[in-house]
């Protein structure tokens, strides 16, 4: 399984520094979303120039405008982007007929598809050409009581396609994802909120390796 670093963050001196720290632990660097609002394709850019040797994933949630939106991340740096399952098939169609042109990724992320519905949007997707699915708990519905990322996981299992997830993975939870059969483990706040951000991700490193 890989890791993923969420960029959660405001500023790409901020992602910049922390990945200063934690990016030799982490194989996959997302540019999260609100730092994509903040920043733009600059970000995508700054990061790919000083890692060029890491994947880059823009995580921009796109909800229409798939082709145009996919092609931007594409040409900026990223080498796989984020568009929404919840999104109407022409999007996704649009942002897989771009990922076909520049060779690169697109991933349906599920955030907000209700969970009775995952796997058959999931079965559709895959027909839309998706190669892979994000399975994720945002940060919103993670503050409700009662969030289990274990419900959450029950979720995903009989997936037709490859799956990441999402949802405020932590060093105590990252084994069960892993062994849920995910293919990667993203993790935010778990790394940049913690005390030591660069023993945080070396600790999810370790964990599943
Ligand atoms: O995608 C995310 C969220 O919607 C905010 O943009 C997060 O990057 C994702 O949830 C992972 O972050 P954590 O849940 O803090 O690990």
């Amino acid at each position: 399984m890989k890791l993923q670093i969420a960029l959660d963050l405001l500023s790409t001196r901020e992602a910049l520094l922390l990945l200063g720290k934690v990016a030799p632990h982490v194989d996959i660097i997302e540019i999260g979303t609100p730092l994509v609002k903040a920043e733009g394709l600059a970000v995508l850019r700054a990061i790919k120039t000083a890692y060029p040797e890491k994947e880059l994933f823009a995580d921009y949630k796109t909800m229409d405008a798939g082709e145009l939106e996919a092609t931007m991340a594409f040409e900026a740096g990223a080498d796989s982007v984020g568009v929404l399952a919840l999104a109407n098939d022409a999007t996704i169609a649009g942002a897989v007929k771009a990922g076909y042109a520049h060779q690169k990724r697109v991933v349906a992320d599920l955030i907000g598809v209700p969970p009775q519905y995952r796997l058959s949007r999931i079965s559709e997707l895959k027909d839309l050409g998706v190669s892979h699915v994000e399975l994720h708990a945002g940060l919103d519905e993670q503050s409700l009581p009662g969030y289990s990322i274990v419900d959450l996981l029950k979720t995903i299992s009989g997936s037709v396609l490859p799956f990441a997830v999402a949802g405020g993975i932590n060093a105590s939870t990252i084994t069960t994802v892993r062994d849920a059969g995910a293919e990667i483990a993203i993790v935010g706040g778990g790394i940049y909120s913690a005390e030591d951000p660069q023993d945080a991700a070396r600790r999810l490193r370790n964990a599943i390796k």
